[in-house]
């Protein structure tokens, strides 16, 4: 049975008498408790907040006093007591609830200004155990969960961005805090802890290796609200998580307009695959569209890598997403900006690329500071009607796998070079993916269809478009290698892409049909490797 509601009316206006201010963060502070006393409000806080505000100068009650005992046990108790709690929760229009406050010596709380205890930023900078567990915050949520149930008379504070506000609605309103700013502001506190456990509970479930909890929180962050979703009538927001993971949500805009839905989609899934690429061995650059590559390269520089990427699909290449693996430099970004392109991602960028790059106001340059581990974990949440999927991220690299031959003929180096560049790429591409590659670039990519065989023929017509946009004499499929994100479940994709002009296939084996696949490749003149991991994207 439901708890039965006190059907006591919700005042519009509430004066704010006693605020009670306990943060971890004391940025703005001083300068918000100052306009409360201002206003005459009478101030309460806890060990660092009280010692802050008593060094500026201004007067304040430690909430020792209000309960009546001292902080113990290292802050880990210090304001769970019924005399905060009471302060905070009780009706004041109740009977009951007066009677109490009057026999506990309860005095009511008007405003709650508190943030946590940084867990989500220790953990992420990967903190040990005990220091994880040390950081979670547990008076402070309590607090801002009892103000927020009670916003009927609380006004909940929880981020310094929202101190100017505050101020400016009891200003307008006489020293009284409005119900509509008391409801907005408890929905923003509830989101907080809501987000604050989800971090915690993630990061127990990380460290207790348990990759299927029986409850799964998300949380994030807003960090940009989107002039629409993916389609102009679909709204949406950016929400960050706080993992420290080098990409589109951590890098730092240089220049260019915001980033819509669809741009931090595409840039997300071109830095994930341009960071598979280790910087020290090669230069590699990656072209994306609809979240899909249309053409990756590696190269001695990454200008040359640009080229090459950018003649496997020059067309779809237009109005792409560019990621490059190392420092953006004046000769890739003079390039670049020769075609429409809304996004260039980079680990950082030299003084003369930025100043080609400025000459595009529009275009977006995103900097990382490094590149995404493609080894580490990671969760990925995908949300269907009714429910989340929740799985690791596909952390699986092609240099690790056991690669087996199965054919007559062995790859050759620069064929086993190149195919574990596609089967590389082909993991970043949707299912079903082919991807055709020869010399350390793409040559055809074939994205997203429902049969393999049709990925195939795609890949293969993209690159005579190729080969002919080029103004080659010869094709750019012939002598080149072909990746499958997943087994062939017949001979006929394979043979496509033999007919295509593939010399070297790669595919993760593992169908029915391996051994009539295996022997079409031997007719053929194919040689195969499978890797016993798929990589199937959606
Ligand atoms: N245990 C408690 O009773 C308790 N009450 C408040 N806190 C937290 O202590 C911090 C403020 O402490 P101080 O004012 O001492 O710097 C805030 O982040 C607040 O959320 C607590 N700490 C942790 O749970």
């Amino acid at each position: 049975m439901a708890i039965v509601s006190k059907s006591v009316p919700v005042p519009p206006l509430v004066p704010v008498k006693r605020a009670l201010l306990s943060v971890f963060d004391k940025t703005g502070l001083i300068d918000f408790a100052k306009a409360l006393a201002e206003r005459g409000v009478e101030l309460v806080s806890t060990g660092g907040s009280y010692k802050a505000l008593k060094d500026a100068g201004l007067a304040v009650m430690d909430i020792s006093e209000v309960t009546g005992f001292p902080e113990i046990m290292d802050g880990r108790v210090k304001t769970l007591h019924p005399a905060v709690h009471g302060g905070l929760l009780s009706i004041r229009d109740d009977a009951d609830h007066q009677a109490a406050m009057s026999e506990h010596g309860i005095t009511g709380i008007d405003l709650f200004c508190g943030n946590l205890y940084p867990f989500e930023d220790v953990v992420a900078k990967g903190a040990d155990y005990a220091t994880g567990v040390e950081n979670i915050d547990i008076g402070g949520p309590a607090m801002t969960r009892a103000a927020a149930k009670n916003h009927a008379y609380v006004t909940v504070v929880t981020d310094p961005a929202d101190y100017d506000l505050v101020i400016d609605e009891l200003d307008k309103n006489n020293g009284r805090s409005p119900i509509e700013l008391r409801k907005k502001l408890a929905l923003k506190a509830f989101a907080r802890t809501a987000a604050y456990d989800a971090a915690v509970s993630n990061w127990l479930a990380d460290q207790l290796d348990e990759a299927t909890p029986a409850y799964r929180a998300v949380g994030g962050k807003l960090a940009e609200v989107m002039r629409y979703g993916e389609n102009p009538h679909q709204s949406a927001g950016f929400y960050k998580t706080g993992e420290v993971r080098p990409g589109v949500a951590t890098a730092k805009q240089i220049q260019g307009k915001t980033l819509s839905y669809n741009n931090i989609n595409d840039t997300d899934a071109a830095f994930e695959l341009v960071s598979e690429f280790d910087p020290a061995r090669t230069a590699a650059v990656a072209i994306i569209k609809h979240a899909n590559p249309c053409g990756v390269a590696e190269g001695k520089t990454l200008k040359d890598a640009y080229e090459l990427a950018l003649r496997c699909d020059p067309v779809s290449a237009f109005g792409g997403i560019v990621a490059l693996n190392q420092k953006l430099d004046a000769a890739a970004a003079e390039e670049i900006v020769k075609i429409f392109t809304e996004v260039i991602i980079a680990p950082d960028a030299d003084d003369a690329a930025r100043e080609i790059i400025a000459a595009k106001k529009n275009l977006r340059l995103l900097l990382t500071g490094g590149l995404a581990d493609p080894r580490a974990k990671g969760l990925f949440v995908k949300s269907v009607a009714g429910g989340l999927l929740v799985q690791n991220r596909d952390n699986g690299v092609v240099d690790d796998l056991d690669l087996k031959v199965v054919t007559k003929r062995a790859p050759t180096a620069q064929e086993l070079s190149d195919l574990k560049f596609a089967f590389r790429v082909a993991k970043h591409v949707k299912s079903n993916a082919i991807v055709y590659a020869k010399d350390g670039a793409t040559v055809g990519v074939g994205a997203g269809q429902m049969s393999r065989v049709d990925s195939a023929r795609i890949a293969a017509r993209k690159a005579l478009d190729a080969t002919e946009t080029a103004g080659l004499s010869e094709a750019l499929t012939k002598g080149c290698v072909v990746a499958s994100d997943a087994f062939f479940p017949f001979a006929d994709g394979l043979l496509s892409a033999a007919e295509a002009g593939a010399t070297a296939v790669i595919q993760p084996g593992g169908s029915m049909r391996d051994d009539e696949v295996i022997a079409a490749a031997d007719e053929a003149g194919l040689a195969m490797v499978l890797t016993g991991m798929r990589h199937f994207r959606h």
